[in-house]
């Protein structure tokens, strides 16, 4: 039998939380806590999820809720309540609406899992983990956001299709904000330890870096309702995971940074061990001038925006 003791709660069973349930089940990680506000859909969704066991053959429990009560003591609290875009706003556009909800969700959710280590997801991400952080009160290595890993996984999907080899191959990093001013890195991206740079032209690579960069905006224009979540939820498994199973896996996330870079009190992306602790180590590339400058660039926008949800948290109460 599968051992009880690991729980991991989403609060927020759309998209991104129902499908993040069923990765993180069906991969019989951990026992699963699904919260929406809307009544009867979480308890709807876990229920289909329940009735595929039949089929996927885990006994991992997953319950649908709107009580925080029944989120007592989870491992992990994954903050994926919120709105998504629709095509032509960006992510920032969504502070407004978002910045209240995850404050709220997240002091709840903390109020009933003290020790819990918690992920955000609600976009705009890098600012909605500052928010979630100050929020939540904990210390900085138990809080992070997902931004990294689905922004390197995109990548690397570029770059298996444009040279037509195995995505198992391939290892890319993308760093900074989980934004438009992201900062794909093509010299620490390798297929099979070579440089990419041996192995396209910089034309090519520019064009994967920019598709990167408006990889999540591309999904949107196509979905029209709403925008990814299937990448996006395979991206918080793995960090799920890493952290359950103590793997120390080496990720770009939106951690809090307190120096590192040459930054101070901003969440952004960088590489990261996770492991039981949460964040375990911040990992500090050698970058170039031109690499540091865009990643700069980037948390300069994310603390403008920071300022501004602030703003706005504060006239609402
Ligand atoms: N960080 C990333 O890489 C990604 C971030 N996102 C973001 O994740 C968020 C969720 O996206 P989707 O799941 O596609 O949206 P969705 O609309 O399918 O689901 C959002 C859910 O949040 C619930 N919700 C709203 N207010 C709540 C509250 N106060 N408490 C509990 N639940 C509440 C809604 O009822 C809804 O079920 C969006 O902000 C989206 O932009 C999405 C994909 C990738
Ligand atoms: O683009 C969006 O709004 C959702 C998201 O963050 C992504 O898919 O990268």
């Amino acid at each position: 039998m599968n051992s009880p003791s690991n729980r991991v709660s989403i609060i927020g069973a759309g998209k991104v939380g129902s499908t993040l349930a069923q990765r993180i089940a069906e991969k019989n990680l951990a026992d699963v806590v699904l919260l929406d506000i809307v009544e009867g859909w979480p308890q709807g969704v876990a229920l289909d999820l329940m009735e595929a066991r039949g089929v996927e053959r885990h006994d991992r429990q997953i319950v649908g809720t709107n009580d925080y009560r029944d989120t007592t003591n989870s491992n992990i609290i994954v903050i994926a309540a919120g709105v998504p875009r629709k095509p032509g706003i960006n992510r920032e556009d969504l502070i407004k609406i978002n910045a209240r909800i995850v404050t709220e969700a997240t002091k709840q959710a903390i109020e009933h899992s003290p020790e819990a280590i918690l992920i955000t997801v609600t976009n705009p991400l890098d600012i909605m983990t500052y928010l979630a952080w100050e929020a939540a009160d904990l210390p900085k290595h138990r809080v992070m956001g997902m931004g990294g890993v689905l922004d390197s996984a995109r990548f690397e999907t570029f770059i298996a299709m444009e040279l037509g080899v195995s995505i198992a191959e391939i290892n890319a990093t993308v760093i900074g904000s989980h934004g438009d001013l992201m900062v794909p890195l093509p010299r620490y991206s390798t297929v099979n330890g070579i440089p990419i740079n041996q192995l396209m032209d910089a034309g090519a690579i520019d064009r994967l870096v920019q598709r990167t960069r408006h990889g999540g905006a591309e999904i949107v224009e196509l979905m029209k309702t709403g925008s990814a979540y299937f990448a996006p939820a395979s991206a918080v498994c793995l960090m799920v995971e890493s952290i359950l199973f103590n793997q120390s896996r080496l990720l770009p996330c939106c951690v809090y940074l307190h120096g590192e870079y040459g930054l101070q009190d901003i969440f952004l992306g960088v590489p990261c061990r996770l492991g039981y602790q949460g964040v375990e180590q911040i990992v500090e590339l050698e970058l170039s001038d031109t690499e540091r400058a865009a990643f700069i660039e980037s948390g300069k926008l994310v603390a403008q925006n920071i300022e501004e949800a602030r703003a706005i948290l504060k006239t609402a109460s």
